[in-house]
């Protein structure tokens, strides 16, 4: 699907009457249309010191070595534009700077340049009316560069604002998700209704965000509220989704009501739905990235739209630094100061930032796995089945372990100290490790499966109290002392690996492997690996630039062959569970079957694709019944693509994956998966419940794209 905007995206732009100009500003652009020459900039406070509010993100542990928090002040961006249109080379094209939408900036002297909510919120309404993913991401990248070059510091807050986050993800604490009962009881206190007449709306229109609009429109105000701005709006939300502690929720309400006040047009709908954390306006993370670096190499190509060829190598180029250093706040700050296509030589890799671990792709035999690595040397690790751990040594010799989603889960092992198995601590400073964190059986010496690994608490766990111990199995080693590996074959990282570390048994091992390409010696190696209570293996190639490590990339250079599709079984799948059919007979009292779907990254929405209601024991039931019910909302997401003809008894605010094993994947008129492509959905059929994924966000579901690809691979098989 990726590709497909891609080559839409090039065929409009190959109109563009300037290109030639562009191509020669690709072989030498001048220094002085860098823009953001770090010798012209004077230091700007950070971005949240500006913000009204007494809580700050603390950046401090989240910025590169090369992050300084520099950016260009409007005037020093005015000084470089001048200088920039200095004729730098002797002859070239005349140069058309491209409008920059108008903004309404704040009146206020005290605001002066500052961008005003309603104008990011102009753009989501915008985008929310607009169905073709090309005019969205002009839309958006058009207003990020119009912010650049009015108030460049709100390029952070507004691009989280676009993706509806408030930090990075390893940024514990900065969730909204507010409950529909509190956002209605904040609506009718603050917009003069009562408490039956939202409820009586949302149950007619789903959506509190039009509510509060609505409600907004015919209220009656006595004079004209100061407008809101982006920053304002920004921080108030980090206070809302950090508050804490008794009064909590009365202070939260108390601002809400405050911004509320001051909502005129569309701004109170997006408000309430930032607040609820879904804009469901369409816009994917993906587009905003996309849009993001096209803002920022238009605003260093000084307005001019550059040609294609540097678009796609921007684009790379911030997709990959997103990759290595998941943290908006640093990537844009980076490209700002040193250049978007500089971003790979400043956002490296850092101890103390999960990168996004790469993944792997399914196959479905040896013989298969042999013809993708024909005349390539690989390794056959075994693939252990618990939950993997990215684990980083910090220079002031602490350590953290990551989750799949980066998110921090040092405080779920306690009893791990990486420092133990350093070889040589005096050499040593920084590390970051990928290993598989699975269950382990002291007293036998024996691995454990995962359902007893996920009987260990999540948080708050005390080292003395841990009864399912854990072994670490490293894989690989992504950075030492500082020095990034992704870049080496995944032989010498092997060497690193086993220079870093010193195994102890039970406690932190290194991957069992073999390295062979004879079928039979790989198949008893697969057996053997069952046989240990693993999954099976992942084949990985060892030499040159294919065993590179790809941060967040699924790559042909990782295979994994699980026993399961070797019985013909495919890989699973981890879906979101959107609705749920009450239980009949002796399932009466909790839920009996439910209505999962994939997530389409395109469009940001939840795709049904099965109904399940196999491999749930009693005590699963009871227990899903529980974590959900609290979930129920009276009327699906907007952002739920479904059949009208097959709707649950009840719909979910989207929370929950569970990982499914299916036997065939086939076209369906009632689900929807993959329907941007295939006329009908692609649906899964006899699906089995496995687990409950809570090592994934709902984002991590299953693409659309994935299902598309899994019932394609099915459908060449038959
Ligand atoms: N030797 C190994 N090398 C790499 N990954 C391993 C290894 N052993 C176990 N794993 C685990 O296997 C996972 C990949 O396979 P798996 O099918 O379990 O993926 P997943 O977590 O379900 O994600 P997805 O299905 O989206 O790829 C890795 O993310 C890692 O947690
Ligand atoms: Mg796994
Ligand atoms: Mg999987």
């Amino acid at each position: 699907m990726f590709s497909r905007i891609q080559a839409g995206m090039s065929s409009t732009k190959k109109q563009a009457t300037l290109a030639k100009f562009f191509s020669s500003m690709k072989r030498g652009v001048p220094e002085s249309t860098a823009g953001t020459s770090p010798k012209k900039m004077k230091t700007t406070p950070p971005l949240t010191s500006t913000m009204g509010s007494d809580e700050k993100i603390d950046t401090t542990d989240r910025k590169t070595e090369h992050y300084d928090g520099k950016m260009a002040t409007p005037d020093e961006k005015m000084e470089v534009e001048t200088m920039a249109t200095q004729p730098a080379e002797p002859v070239r094209e005349p140069v058309i700077p491209k409008p920059v939408m108008r903004l309404a900036l704040a009146k206020d002297k005290k605001e002066e340049g500052k961008i005003l909510y309603s104008d990011v919120c102009k753009v989501f309404n915008e985008v929310e009316n607009t169905s073709s993913r090309l005019s969205i991401v002009k839309l958006c990248s058009e207003f990020l560069y119009s912010v650049l070059n009015k108030t460049p510091r709100d390029l952070v807050p507004i691009t989280y604002l676009f993706i509806n986050k408030l930090g990075p993800d390893y940024e514990p604490g900065l969730e909204l998700g507010l409950g529909e009962g509190l956002l209605m009881k904040t609506i009718s206190e603050s917009c003069g209704k009562s408490l039956a007449q939202i409820k009586a709306k949302y149950r007619e229109l789903g959506d509190l965000g039009r509510i509060a609009q609505e409600a907004r429109a015919v209220q009656p105000t006595m004079f004209k509220p100061k407008p809101l701005t982006t920053e304002e709006v920004f921080s108030n939300l980090q206070v809302i989704a950090r508050a804490q502690g008794k009064d909590s929720q009365q202070r939260k309400v108390q601002l809400i009501k405050r911004m509320l006040t001051a909502c005129q047009g569309v701004e109170a709908k997006y408000l309430i739905r930032s607040l609820e954390s879904k804009l469901r306006i369409g816009l994917a993370e993906k587009t905003v990235l996309i849009a993001l670096s096209q803002a920022i190499l238009t605003y260093e190509h000084n307005g001019v739209e550059p040609s294609n060829d540097i678009v796609d190598a921007a684009e790379q180029k911030i997709r990959d630094a997103f990759c290595q250093v998941p943290n908006y706040e640093i990537v844009i700050n980076t490209a700002l100061e040193h250049g978007i296509m500089n971003l790979d030589k400043h956002c490296v890799l850092t101890p103390g930032i999960p990168l996004k671990p790469m993944l792997a792709k399914p196959s479905k035999s040896i013989s298969e796995v042999l013809d993708r690595f024909q005349g390539q040397r690989f390794t056959c690790e075994y693939k252990y089945d618990g939950e993997r751990a990215q684990v980083h040594l910090l220079p002031d010799g602490t350590m953290r372990i990551y989750s799949r989603n980066g998110e921090n889960m040092t405080e779920r092992y306690p009893e791990i100290n990486i420092s133990d198995f350093i070889a040589n601590p005096a050499e040593t400073h920084t590390l970051i490790l990928d290993c598989e964190a699975v269950a382990w059986d002291k007293e036998q010496s024996k691995i454990l499966p995962f359902q007893v690994l996920s009987t260990r608490k999540r948080k708050g766990v005390v080292a003395e109290d841990v009864k399912v111990r854990v072994c670490l199995f490293a894989f690989d080693i992504l950075c030492y002392n500082d020095e990034p590996l992704i870049n080496k074959s995944l032989a010498e990282r092997r060497q690193y690996l086993e220079r870093a570390l010193k195994p102890v048994p039970g406690e932190l091992q290194y991957a069992s492997e073999v390295t062979t390409m004879n079928l039979e010696e790989m198949q008893s190696y697969l057996d053997q690996s069952v046989r240990d209570s693993c999954e099976g293996l992942m084949v990985k190639v060892l030499d040159g630039e294919e065993s590179h490590y790809e941060p967040s990339k699924r790559s042909r250079n990782w295979l994994k062959l699980k026993k399961d599709y070797l019985q013909g079984v495919g890989d699973s799948l981890d879906l979101c569970v959107l609705g749920a059919y009450y239980g009949r007979g002796k399932r009466t009292g909790t839920y009996g079957g439910f209505l999962l779907g994939c997530y389409n990254q395109d469009t940001g929405e939840f795709e049904t694709c099965c109904k399940i209601g196999t491999g749930f024991s009693d005590e699963m039931l009871q227990k899903l019944y529980e974590q959900l019910s609290p979930t129920e909302i009276s009327e699906p997401k907007a952002f739920y693509v479904y059949s009208e003809s097959a709707p649950p008894d009840v719909w979910f605010e989207p929370s929950m994956l569970f990982e499914v094993l299916t036997a065939d994947l086939s076209l369906s008129p009632v689900y929807k998966a993959g329907s941007g492509i295939y006329d009908k959905g692609i649906s899964l059929r006899f699906p089995r419940f496995i687990r409950i994924r809570d090592d994934k966000s709902v984002e991590d579901a299953t693409s659309s794209e994935q299902v598309v690809e899994f019932y394609e691979s099915q459908a060449h098989m038959k």
